[in-house]
């Protein structure tokens, strides 16, 4: 498969170490917008975008103007999202965003859906998140915490939105920490003054994400349409 990197930044360079493991070629790597590229002279099978929010919109929907399938982890942009799966369908290209492409996270995911409504009536116990990243991170909270708070909220009607730190009763309080060298830890925590259950994900290293990132977009690359993680793992979830 012949793979063009949108960013080649911390996971741009991971996924190129896993891609080559698995017998891909790397076609292009690009740090700037891809608009000045002539992409129809370069053969591409897949683009995986690991790049900065202010950046992923334009780019993305550029490799579908030129009929790319798209893998997109970039966080931070996600207001265009809509935007962008409108334009993928009319572009008839493809199109895979995840906030984590770890195969464990979505594990989590499940395991967070599960518990939330299994929560949602115990009104004694109190739900917060809290994510832990490199200082180098230029968002916050994390695309996986937004998605974790997102997955309770629609399991439980008495949550109605999130906010960092400080949030209303009807909120999800997420706290986000920064520590040098932490590749991704997110907690869920329900307290009550009798007890507390937490589930956790911490990542080792970035091999996951970019593990993740290649199997989407070698699932994705003869498709049309918008997909999500869940669909490349759905045999996990049967
Ligand atoms: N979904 C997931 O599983 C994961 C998502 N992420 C997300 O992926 C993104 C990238 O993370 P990471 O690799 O750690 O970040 P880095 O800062 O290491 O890499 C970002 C790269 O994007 C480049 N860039 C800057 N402007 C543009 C542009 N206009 N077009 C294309 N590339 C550009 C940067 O170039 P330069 O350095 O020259 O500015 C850099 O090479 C973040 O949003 C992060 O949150 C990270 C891990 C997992
Ligand atoms: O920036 C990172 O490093 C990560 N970003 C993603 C996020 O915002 O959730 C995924 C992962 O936690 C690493």
């Amino acid at each position: 498969m012949k793979i063009a990197l949108l960013g080649y930044g911390k996971m741009g360079k991971a996924i190129e170490e896993i891609a080559a493991n698995r017998g891909h070629e790397i076609v292009l790597r690009v740090s700037e917008d891809i608009e000045s590229y002539n992409l129809k002279e370069i053969e591409i099978d897949v683009a995986i975008d690991f790049s900065v929010p202010k950046a992923a919109f334009k780019n993305i929907t550029t490799a579908f103007k030129n009929k790319i399938p798209v893998v997109s982890g970039t966080t931070g942009w996600l207001d265009d999202y809509e935007k962008a799966t409108e334009i993928c369908k009319k572009e008839d290209a493809a199109f895979i965003y995840a906030s984590n492409f770890s195969i464990g996270v979505n594990v989590f995911f499940e395991l967070n859906k599960k518990l939330a409504q299994m929560m949602k009536g115990l009104q004694d116990y109190s739900v917060e998140i809290e994510e832990i990243h490199h200082t180098q991170k230029l968002d916050a909270p994390s695309g996986t915490a937004i998605s974790l708070a997102q997955q309770i909220i629609s399991e439980n009607p008495n949550k109605k939105g999130w906010q960092l730190d400080h949030a209303d009763k009807d909120e999800i309080p997420v706290h986000a920490k920064r520590i040098t060298d932490v590749h991704g830890t997110h907690t869920v925590s329900y307290k009550s003054t009798i007890d507390t259950i937490e589930i956790m994900h911490m990542a080792h290293s970035r091999q996951g994400f970019a593990l993740g990132a290649v199997i989407a977009a070698e699932w994705l690359k003869d498709k049309k349409g918008v997909y999500t993680m869940k669909d490349v793992l759905s045999s996990l979830f049967e």
